[in-house]
């Protein structure tokens, strides 16, 4: 009877010592989640908060594999973060898809988490450019209003890990708070985007060139590699105007745009710069670069056929360039350096409109302290 009572005493007291652990490690995995989430709703752009959870929800969990699946239907996740610089086609365990039918498919328009082995034909989609593939997996659905923002997926290579029925509390808690900082900042951006876009060409506007401007040259001054400015205006638009009406002058203008934006990389920066100028910033190209980018753009729009109402409408651009390049930069202040790359860039298109116009003039490397001396 004795032996009995000690025998179960021992085993109350090791389940105890066990409930105390699991309490004791839960316990750390809340303060550890906390400050995660903490960290998380402090970062502003898309770009930082794919990053973080790219690299941090690995040591969160001590995890294997951590890879995030994005709905980008529109391939706005994707021009944020090309304009943020972010290499988001090359950033392993990131991946932008245009439909929700993979993740319908997968959760089944269940909200709830999904775990257990790794089944190939299943989550293989989920992590696709992992060259060893993981044993057990969580995949936590993101999910606002109804409508799937993605999943967040987890891997480890031990096939214990992730078991059926195992509770999920902290993943899903985890997961709506991503759902909540990703919705949220992809909502800023688009505002942010919007108010800076010009609504007839779809093009940046002059606001925009105006932050990016000063962007450009401090990643061109901690790169030492040079920054380009094209000015751009259309010849004689007047006369479009005046020959074709206002409306068949707001179609030349679309044109336009859209003819130098295909001459453009992804990360260049196009802005209409107002009426029928624009604006183009080059990252790391110099005088030659420029100049060749410039004139492949006039020579692309003085091949254009632009037609309205059926009568042939020629329409040809001048084009002026400049060059920052920071190894020559002096001390000035950003603003004054950014002035002086569009001003000189101005001149040179001046220049070439005196010259006869459809043409490219180069003013060469800026002084940054030109408007000092001036
Ligand atoms: N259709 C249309 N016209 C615009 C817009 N913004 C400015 N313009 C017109 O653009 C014309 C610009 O004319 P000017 O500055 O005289 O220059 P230009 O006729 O292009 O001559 P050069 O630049 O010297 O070759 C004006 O007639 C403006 O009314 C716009 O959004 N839509």
């Amino acid at each position: 009877m004795e032996k009995d009572i000690t025998t179960e005493l021992y085993v109350l007291e090791n389940y105890l010592d066990g409930m105390l652990d699991r309490v004791q490690h839960n316990s750390l995995t809340l303060k550890r989640l906390q400050s995660f989430e903490m960290r998380l709703l402090g970062l502003d752009t898309l770009a930082e908060i794919i990053e973080y959870i790219l690299s941090e929800t690995k040591t969160l969990f001590a995890l294997d594999i951590v890879s995030l699946c994005l709905q980008d239907a529109k391939d706005e996740i994707a021009d944020y973060l090309t304009s943020d610089h972010y290499p988001y086609e090359t950033r392993e365990g990131l991946l932008l898809t245009k439909d929700d039918s993979v993740f319908k498919r997968v959760f089944d328009f269940n909200q709830r988490p999904l775990l257990g082995i790794y089944k190939a034909e299943i989550y293989s989609a989920f992590f696709p450019t992992e060259s060893l593939s993981p044993s057990s997996v969580i995949l936590a659905p993101l999910i606002r209003q109804g409508r799937y923002l993605g999943s967040l997926n987890l891997g480890s290579y031990r096939s214990d890990r992730f078991i059926r029925n195992m509770a999920t509390d902290f993943i899903e808690h985890l997961a709506s708070v991503m759902s909540v900082c990703l919705e949220n900042t992809l909502i800023i951006e688009t505002i942010r985007r919007t108010s800076l876009i010009d609504p007839l060409t779809g093009v940046n506007n002059r606001r925009f060139l105006e932050q990016r401007i000063e962007e450009e040259l401090a990643r061109c001054m901690r790169t030492r590699l040079p920054l380009s400015c094209l000015f751009l205006d259309i010849d004689f638009f007047k006369r479009i105007n005046d020959n074709f009406g206002h409306q068949a002058g707001d179609h030349v203008l679309a044109l336009i745009a859209a003819s130098i934006k295909k001459q453009l990389r992804n990360n260049d920066v196009l802005s209409r710069f107002g009426g029928e100028e624009f604006v183009v910033l080059l990252a790391e190209s110099d005088e030659k670069n420029a100049g060749e980018i410039a004139e492949r753009i006039r020579s692309n729009i003085a091949a254009l056929a632009v037609e309205i109402n059926g009568q042939a409408m020629p329409v040809t651009i001048s084009i002026g360039t400049s060059t920052f390049d920071p190894c020559q930069a002096s001390t000035s202040p950003v603003l004054a350096k950014a002035n002086a790359l569009i001003q000189s860039a101005d001149a040179a298109l001046y220049e070439a409109k005196r010259e006869g116009r459809n043409r490219v003039k180069n003013s060469g490397v800026v002084l940054d302290n030109l408007l000092k001396q001036a």
